[in-house]
C-alpha cells in the first residue's frame, strides 16, 4: 500500500492534469457567464474527480449510470469537467491542477480514501493552493458524491450512499466552511486529513482492511480482527494542546475525529463535527480482542465512551510519540496508512469551503 506522504512533495513539473477523456459542457476557460431568470450569473466551474476503482471498482460503474442525470441537472448552470484517477494520490494532482485552472469546486467522487485526496490537492508547500488565473474572487469550494466502501465522512452530516442527493447538493450550493486537520511528522511535510486520524490497533486495522474491500463494511471487522494477531499495547507518550508530555499506559488506539465514523460506520469519535474548530480525541486503553468483540456494537452505536478504559475529550492539537522508538506504531488518516509514529496533529479551523 502506497502513502500519499511521499508522492505529494513531488515537483510540480511530474504532475499532471488529466483533462475530462468526456468533457460535458465547455472545459475550463471556457467563456463563463450566463444569463439565468434575469440577473447575470457566472456558471460554475465544477472539476469532478472520480475514483474508478473505488468501492472495488463500483464507483465507476456507478459513474457512468450516473451522468446522464448529472448533465441534465447541473449544464444548465456548471462547465462540469471529469477527470478519471489513474491511481493511488493521482486525485492529489488533478485537484491541485484544477484549482491553479480556476476551478470553483473539485468534487470527490468515491469513497473517503478519495475525499482525503482531493483535500490534501488543496495545500502544497503547508499552504492552500491558489488560483493562477488571478484576478477575481472566486470562492473554492470542496464537494463530495460519497461512493465508497465505508464513506465515513458523509454518515456525519447524515448523506447517504446516494448520488442523486449529493447532485441535489451541489445544484443547490449551500456552503459551510469546515475545519481540516493537518498530520507534521518527522519529515516537516505537513498531511491533511478531513474525517479521523488514528493511531495504532485501528490504523493497523485499517491498513489491513483495505485488502478485502471485496466484502463492503465487513471488510473493517475483518482487518480489525487481524490486526489484533501480534498485537501490543503500548505506553505512549501524549501532549495536548501544547501542554506536558503525560504517559498514557497500554494504549490500544488513539483516534483523533473532525467528523464521527470511521471503519465503515463505527461512532467512534460520536462528539466530533467538521465544524466545530476542535477535535475529539478517544483514547482506547488495555483492550484485548475479546473486549472489541463484546464492545463492538458499542462502537457502532457511539456509546462506547462509557466502557472502561475509554476516554474522551476535545483538543485542537496532540502530538503522540513512543517511549522508546519502535517505528512500528501504525498511523492513518480517513482510513489511509499514513506511516509511524511520532505525528502531530492540528486543527485548521474553517480551512476548507465544503458544498452542504
Ligand atoms: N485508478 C485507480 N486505481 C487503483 N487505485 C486507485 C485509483 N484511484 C484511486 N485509487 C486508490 O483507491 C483507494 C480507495 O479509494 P476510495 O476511498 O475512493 O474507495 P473505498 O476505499 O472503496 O472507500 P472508503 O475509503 O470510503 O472505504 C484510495 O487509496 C486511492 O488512492
Amino acid at each position: 500500500m502506497i502513502s500519499c506522504r511521499a508522492v505529494a512533495i513531488l515537483p510540480m513539473a511530474k504532475l499532471s492534469f488529466v483533462r475530462a477523456e468526456k468533457p460535458l459542457a465547455p472545459d475550463l476557460g471556457a467563456d463563463r457567464t450566463s444569463v439565468s431568470g434575469g440577473a447575470t450569473s457566472r456558471r460554475r466551474d465544477l472539476v469532478f474527480v472520480v475514483n474508478p476503482r473505488g468501492a472495488n471498482g463500483r464507483t465507476g460503474k456507478e459513474w457512468n449510470k450516473l451522468l446522464p442525470y448529472l448533465r441534465s441537472r447541473l449544464s444548465s448552470d456548471c462547465n462540469i469537467c471529469e477527470s478519471l484517477t489513474t491511481g493511488p494520490c493521482h486525485a492529489i494532482d488533478i485537484t491541485r491542477e484544477a484549482i491553479r485552472e480556476g476551478a470553483d469546486a473539485v468534487i470527490a467522487v468515491g469513497g473517503d480514501g478519495t475525499l482525503h485526496e482531493v483535500v490534501n490537492g488543496f495545500f502544497w508547500g503547508g499552504k492552500p493552493v491558489s488560483n493562477l488565473r488571478g484576478g477575481n474572487t472566486r470562492t473554492l469550494n470542496i464537494g463530495l458524491i460519497p461512493l465508497g466502501t465505508g464513506s465515513d465522512f458523509a454518515r456525519t452530516f447524515g448523506w447517504k450512499n446516494d448520488p442523486h442527493d449529493a447532485i441535489e447538493r451541489i445544484a443547490i450550493g449551500r456552503r459551510s466552511h469546515i475545519d481540516v486537520g493537518v498530520i507534521t511528522g518527522e519529515s516537516g511535510e505537513p498531511h491533511y486529513f478531513i474525517n479521523v486520524a488514528d493511531v495504532h490497533l485501528s490504523a493497523k486495522a485499517g491498513y489491513y482492511a483495505s485488502r478485502y474491500k471485496k466484502f463492503r463494511n465487513l471488510c473493517y471487522v475483518i482487518g480489525a480482527l487481524q490486526a489484533f494477531f501480534g498485537h501490543h499495547n503500548k505506553d505512549l507518550r501524549i501532549k495536548i494542546d501544547n501542554g506536558d508530555w503525560k504517559v498514557y499506559p497500554q494504549v490500544t488506539a488513539i483516534c483523533i475525529g473532525n467528523g464521527k465514523y470511521f471503519g465503515g460506520g463505527m461512532k467512534i469519535t460520536p462528539n466530533a463535527h467538521p465544524s466545530s474548530r476542535n477535535f475529539e480525541v478517544v483514547i482506547l486503553q488495555d483492550f484485548k480482542w475479546y473486549d472489541f468483540v463484546l464492545q463492538l456494537h458499542k462502537l457502532y452505536n457511539g456509546t462506547h465512551l462509557l466502557v472502561k478504559n475509554v476516554s474522551s475529550r476535545s483538543a485542537c492539537s496532540i502530538e503522540v510519540e513512543e517511549i522508546v522508538s519502535s517505528g512500528s506504531i501504525f498511523v492513518q488518516s480517513d482510513g489511509e496508512y499514513l506511516g509511524c509514529l511520532p505525528e502531530k496533529f492540528s486543527i485548521l479551523p474553517g480551512a476548507i469551503e465544503m458544498i452542504c
